[in-house]
């Protein structure tokens, strides 16, 4: 059983369905057609405002393409030091930015504070040529340690970027895990508390390949078109990216397969928790779980067939465990016997 990623879950038979369906006659291609429109219509529903929804199909490319339009070239993204646009995108956002710099600020359990932005972007010279220009931020929601920003934290750090004429952004890879989580409303964790743009993720919770970049500033969305068109990322037969949309959005799918997704991660986390000896090193938030484990515990786990990464920088034994809509409550049982057999 593979506990790496929720990249390793195949997709929810829903949308699996869906984009059969869509296959059926003709359909204008570049995002003329009858899917796309639906998709940005639900968002606009969804997020209870008009809108601007731009399919992509990976997450890197929602992400650098939306920085691509918040900062210039000589610009500054600040982020968390282990935000996936630091660690996991090869450079993308830099370079579809024209070079503008990710500054990283230190947080606990994968998230930014307010206070810490602001005590940056104090001292972010402003106007000063030597120096890059503060331009954007970008929180991760969940974020990469499986935790989730609140409201309220997420309108604090939105006040400092306002204040410092700042864009922010939001990586939404997990939206759905974090949103089940808190059973908030969609709205309220983003424009309403002041998010700018929002990579809306569906790969990691049911979809093949679809991503939506969502503007709730519309006059940021103007280059945008061209941008994804130039970066090769506006899919000739768009339709099939956003059936796959279309239907995680119909009815609360996108929610269901979520919470299914964090209660697996939540039932394998209480049993390991009752391992003597390991350290949980952040809440559990949504579907991912960062914990340390004995190495005896950790070799045995992984003899006995399952797979998860060693979490790179952390302590010996310390792992990290993802779980998604297609985990199965059996395996997940039978991850926390094996590893309390192994523990006694
Ligand atoms: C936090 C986060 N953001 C973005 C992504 C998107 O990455 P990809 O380009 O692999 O779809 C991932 C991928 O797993 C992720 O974990
Ligand atoms: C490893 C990382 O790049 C990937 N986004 C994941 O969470 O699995």
């Amino acid at each position: 059983m593979n506990f790496c990623s929720d990249n390793v879950a195949g997709m929810a038979p829903e949308i699996l369905a869906a984009l059969a369906s869509a296959n059926d006659g003709t359909a204008s291609s570049y995002g003329a057609d009858p899917y796309t429109a639906r998709v940005e219509a639900k968002l606009s529903e969804i997020f209870e405002r008009r809108v601007l929804a731009f399919p992509v199909v990976t997450g890197t490319a929602a992400n650098a393409l939306a920085l691509s339009v918040m900062a210039p070239p000589y610009g500054a993204i600040y982020c968390h030091p282990e935000a996936h646009i630091m660690v996991d995108e090869c450079g993308a956002p830099e370079f579809y930015a024209g070079g503008a710099k990710l500054v990283p600020i230190a947080g606990a359990h994968g998230k930014l504070a307010a206070d810490d932005v602001a005590a940056v972007l104090a001292n972010g010279r402003a106007g000063d040529v030597h120096h890059v220009q503060p331009a954007a931020i970008s929180l991760t929601q969940a974020t990469e340690c499986g935790t989730a920003y609140r409201a309220d934290e997420v309108a604090a750090i939105a006040e400092v970027a306002k204040r410092h004429q700042v864009k922010l952004h939001m990586d939404g890879a997990r939206f759905a895990n974090a949103l089940r989580h808190m059973n908030a409303s969609p709205a309220d964790i983003t424009w309403k508390a002041g998010v700018d743009v929002l990579s809306f993720g569906a790969t990691k919770n049911g979809a093949m390949a679809a991503e939506a970049v969502i503007f709730f500033d519309e006059a940021l969305a103007e280059s945008f078109a061209f941008r994804r068109k130039r970066a090769g990322h506006l899919i000739s037969k768009m339709r099939f990216v956003s059936a796959q949309l279309d239907a995680y959005l119909e009815g609360d799918l996108w929610l269901r397969l979520a919470a299914h997704a964090n209660d697996q991660a939540a039932a394998l986390v209480a049993g390991l928790k009752a391992i003597p000896g390991v350290e949980l090193l952040h809440p559990v938030e949504a579907n991912e779980i960062f914990i340390r484990l004995p190495l005896n515990v950790v070799a045995g786990l992984r003899a006995a067939g399952f797979d998860f990464y060693d979490w790179p920088g952390a302590a010996p034994g310390t792992i990290r465990l993802v779980t998604s809509f297609a985990t199965r409550a059996e395996d997940v049982a039978k991850f926390v016997a094996t590893a309390k057999a192994l523990a006694a």
